[in-house]
């Protein structure tokens, strides 16, 4: 279940560049200090890679919400972890897109991000996970949540009224139980921030399931915007989209990073390119390459980045 704390660091709606509000989004030039790739070809060379990371760790747009720090994640007996060691940035105004080949655990790494990998049985993680510099491990669950929420691949409205979906998380935060017409306002705005009030305003109480698969995709954002998190989590969002619904979804992720920070998981190359500012590229658990969208596609530095955005294999 989704749920959390939004706060708008950049109210000129400008990422200093002047190109924030345009969609597609124009090329953006890409200033040498905000973001510099990090590469780690052979995972035994990791060491040898710290210290580009280091420098990743340097705000890319805004102020780092999320540091994941030598980040492991094993699931049972395996003899791998699905997540090996990765340490990367997050910033506030940012998305950034984890692509790599199916199984290489972006996912799972995702999942790590607000504690639901807990949920899997056998899951465990080794690092460090800081938001807004606080553990998360010393974070209340609901309360982390709410402030790192999540956006499944399949949209998953409860069966309740357009209304009491997005109202569900509201209703669980507060202490005395709020009247409709105290919910209105922020159902209202979580909708109009999801894309979704013009269409569905003259009649909240209609089931949600009878909803369009892409406004049903939408009502799962306002559902996870109402609390107004900090992170905004999406697993493979437009995946069981059209076309028509997915460029909705990718407008929407355009105009919502200036006011969160938005980690993606996809296997939509072009997807990734059309959306997110910077891109880590994994495989088989190791984290390969990190950079600015356009550098990492346009000039991998690591072999295995340039095959893999190239097409020779995923
Ligand atoms: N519950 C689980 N138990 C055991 N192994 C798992 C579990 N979930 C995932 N794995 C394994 O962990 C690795 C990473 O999986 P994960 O789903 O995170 O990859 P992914 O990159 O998201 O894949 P996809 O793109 O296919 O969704 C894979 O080898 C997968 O088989």
């Amino acid at each position: 279940m989704s749920r959390p704390a939004t706060e708008s660091h950049d109210p000129a709606g400008s990422d200093g560049d002047g190109t924030r509000g345009a969609y597609p989004p124009p090329v953006r030039r890409i200033a040498l200090d905000r973001a510099p790739t990090v590469v780690a070809d052979d995972p035994a060379e990791r060491p040898l890679v710290s210290p580009s990371i280091e420098r990743a760790l340097r705000p890319a747009t805004g102020r780092e919400r999320l540091r994941i720090d030598e980040l492991s994640i094993f699931y049972g007996d395996a003899p791998k972890p699905a997540v090996n060691a990765v340490t990367l940035p997050v910033h506030e105004g940012e998305v950034l897109a984890l692509i790599g080949p199916s199984g290489c655990g972006k996912t799972t790494l995702l999942r790590s991000l607000n504690r639901l990998i807990e949920l899997t049985p056998g899951a465990r993680r080794q690092g460090r996970i800081v938001l807004d510099g606080e553990d998360i491990d010393g974070l209340e669950m609901t309360r982390l949540r709410r402030r790192v929420s999540m956006v499944f691949q399949q949209p998953n409205p409860f069966p309740m009224s357009i209304f009491d979906n997005v109202a569900y998380a509201l209703r669980e935060q507060s202490r005395k139980r709020p009247s409709k017409r105290d919910l209105l306002p922020r159902v209202e705005h979580a909708l109009r921030r999801a894309g979704l009030w013009d269409e569905v305003s003259h009649d909240l109480s209609r089931p949600a399931l009878r909803l369009s698969g892409g406004q049903q995709q939408r009502l799962c954002i306002a559902r996870a915007l109402a609390v107004e998190p900090e992170v905004l989590l999406m697993d493979e969002p437009c995946s069981a989209l059209d076309p028509i619904s997915t460029t909705v979804i990718e407008q929407l992720i355009h105009e919502l990073r200036s006011e969160l920070a938005i980690v993606i998981v996809t296997h939509n190359l072009q997807q990734a390119r059309r959306v997110a500012d910077n891109v880590a590229f994994m495989y088989l658990g190791d984290l390969i390459e990190y950079g600015p969208t356009e550098e990492l596609f346009e000039r991998p530095r690591a072999e295995r980045t340039r095959e893999y955005v190239g097409g020779t294999f995923g």
